[in-house]
């Protein structure tokens, strides 16, 4: 069991894997959100960080008794050799794979926790004689947001069993330039914000999911896998269509869509930023559009989480009001 009475663990940080040709993942259910409908997986490549838990490592910290240390570095080592031997396809399979496998190998290890960060690629586009197409060979590390997963797998009685497993996308920045207000907040002595009817939101999004059954998570069935270019091409759209009133109220409605799309999802978790520019030349004479600047600090945050029960609950309240 791990260590109820205190927190104990060590691990290694900023373990860099990369492994090329990867086999990709297709059939994706596809939702109209997105086009997305197959991860290439040519460059595979993470930053991991693993920590180990178990009672066995007392004495290491109270005794200076190494006889059960596995080192650091040799956990630098064995998430970079066995990636080798991993078959699957997703960075949440690689992760459960490389857990069982440590505690397969390391008895006195209770538990394993370990996080891989996406060191995201995109092709490059060459030309074709005709026109322009993916280059196979060059890839750019390109994109600001990357992909995460997190699992924490803990040795019981009768096996190896997952007691987390989320998936989520790390700093999503999307600006929509109209159609964002922000208005009928209190009115009082510490007001100064002008009420926005049309403001450019800039927001910076941090998302994570859990599933249902853990095991869709793994790609085996990837009908029931959530790829994280979806969940992000599904903000993009409802954030597009949405004249929205406050960001709470914009990834609420992100979260619903999710849900609705991906009901193998327990729920969706945010984190959200506001970095809304300021402005600096509202009407520019006989032009459209305004001046602004970068906002200064601080910035306002939202944490919301939206579940299945929440979009059943928004499903009856609008078969109700049908029906009226
Ligand atoms: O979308 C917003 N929500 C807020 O709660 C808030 N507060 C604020 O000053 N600006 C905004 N914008």
């Amino acid at each position: 069991m791990t260590n109820g009475k205190r927190t104990m663990l060590y691990g290694k940080g900023d373990v860099f894997v990369y492994r090329t040709y990867v086999p990709n993942i297709k059939g994706l259910r596809q939702i109209p959100e997105s086009s997305f409908n197959e991860r290439d997986n040519t460059i595979f490549g993470f930053n991991c960080q693993i920590a180990l838990k178990g009672d066995a490592f007392l004495t290491s910290f109270t005794e200076g008794d190494n006889s059960l240390v596995v080192a650091t570095d040799s956990m630098k080592n064995f998430i970079q050799y066995e990636m080798a031997n991993f078959q699957g396809n997703t960075a949440e399979s690689f992760i459960k794979f490389i857990c069982n496998r440590f505690l397969d190998k390391y008895a006195h290890v209770d538990a394993v926790e370990l996080t891989a960060n996406e060191m995201p690629f995109e092709h490059v586009l060459v030309p074709t004689g005709t026109g322009h197409d993916k280059s196979h060979l060059v890839y750019k590390k390109s994109r600001n947001e990357y992909a995460t997963t997190t699992i924490e797998v803990v040795r019981t009685g009768t096996g190896n069993k997952v007691v987390k497993h989320t998936s989520g996308i790390r700093d999503v920045h999307l600006i929509k330039v109209s159609g964002s207000s922000f208005y009928g907040f209190i009115r009082d002595q510490y007001t100064t914000l002008p009420e926005a009817f049309d403001r450019p939101l800039f927001i910076y999004l941090d998302f994570d999911w859990e599933y249902e059954n853990i095991e869709d998570a793994s790609g085996a069935n990837p009908e029931k896998y959530v790829a994280s270019e979806q969940i992000a091409d599904i903000a993009n759209t409802v954030f597009h269509e949405l004249d929205n009133k406050s960001i709470q109220q914009l990834i609420y409605k992100i979260g619903l869509r999710i849900l609705d799309r991906f009901p193998q999802l327990k729920n969706i978790q945010f984190k959200t930023n506001n970095r809304t520019w300021e402005t600096v030349v509202e009407e520019i004479p006989n032009a459209k559009g305004s001046v602004y600047q970068e906002p200064r600090p601080p910035y306002g945050f939202q944490g919301f989480e939206v579940t299945q029960a929440d979009l059943k609950a928004e499903k009856e309240k609008e078969a109700a009001e049908a029906i009226q």
